[in-house]
């Protein structure tokens, strides 16, 4: 529970700051919506993250993108069964690439591209019903922690980008690899340098 919980939000919050940064105009775009629900003069709270659809959006395109779990976790069937015409014999381990499908361009529009844009119809959500899109796989096994991940990147992305403004070290330029595993993980850790953009220097207290 704890390492499904810290790492995979964790990496997700560090791909989604990579991608805002290297998007002025998405960084720009968040700013404003957390400037109008929030304010300059005052704090994020847990109570704004509802009003935040925007930034609902980019969390969205960066579990597309990034998938945190790129082949969920191993399933193993309990009995020999025929999937999609396949024979999945009982006792295999079986892995669903869900990295490759969230970039499957007979599915996404340009899928290569961070465009949060594409996921403020609501036309695409997580539940596990749709098997084009399920960063938190899908059934019986699926995760138990979304509301908790949904409200730790929320609360944090919003905070960070509420408090700072953000740019890469000088001469530095962004770097997407990605490394993979159990937990799909930055190759380069990022490197970001934060400045003060409230008004009010005790807010940072
Ligand atoms: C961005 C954040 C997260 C992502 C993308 C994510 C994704 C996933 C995925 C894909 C699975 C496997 C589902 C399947 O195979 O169908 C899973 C399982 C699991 N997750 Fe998460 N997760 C996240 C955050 C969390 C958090 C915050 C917690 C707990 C507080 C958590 C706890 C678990 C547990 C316990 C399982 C195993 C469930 C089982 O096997 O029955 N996860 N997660």
């Amino acid at each position: 529970m704890i390492l499904g919980g810290t790492d995979t939000t964790a990496n997700t919050v560090e791909f989604a700051m990579a991608e805002i940064m290297h998007k002025p105009n998405v960084l720009r775009k968040l700013q404003q919506e957390v400037d109008t629900v929030v304010g300059k003069d005052n704090i994020m709270e847990e109570s704004h993250i509802q009003q935040l659809q925007y930034l609902y959006a980019v969390m969205k395109e960066v579990l597309r993108i990034h998938s945190t779990a790129p082949f969920l976790v191993p399933h193993c069937p309990s009995e020999t069964c025929t999937v999609g015409g396949y024979t999945v014999p009982k006792g295999s381990r079986v892995f669903i690439n869900v990295w490759a499908i969230h970039r499957d361009p007979s599915i996404w529009e340009n899928p290569t591209e961070f465009r949060p844009e594409r996921f403020l119809d609501n036309k695409w959500d997580y539940s596990g019903n749709d098997f084009n899109y399920f960063p938190f796989g899908s059934g019986r096994r699926m995760c138990p922690g979304i509301v908790m991940a949904e409200r730790m990147f929320m609360y944090s992305v919003a905070s960070l980008i509420h408090s700072f403004d953000w740019k890469f070290p000088e001469g530095e330029t962004l770097d997407l690899t990605e490394k993979f595993g159990v937990i799909l993980k930055k190759k380069m850790p990022l490197v970001a340098i934060p400045t003060p953009r409230l008004f009010n220097p005790t807010l940072y207290e």
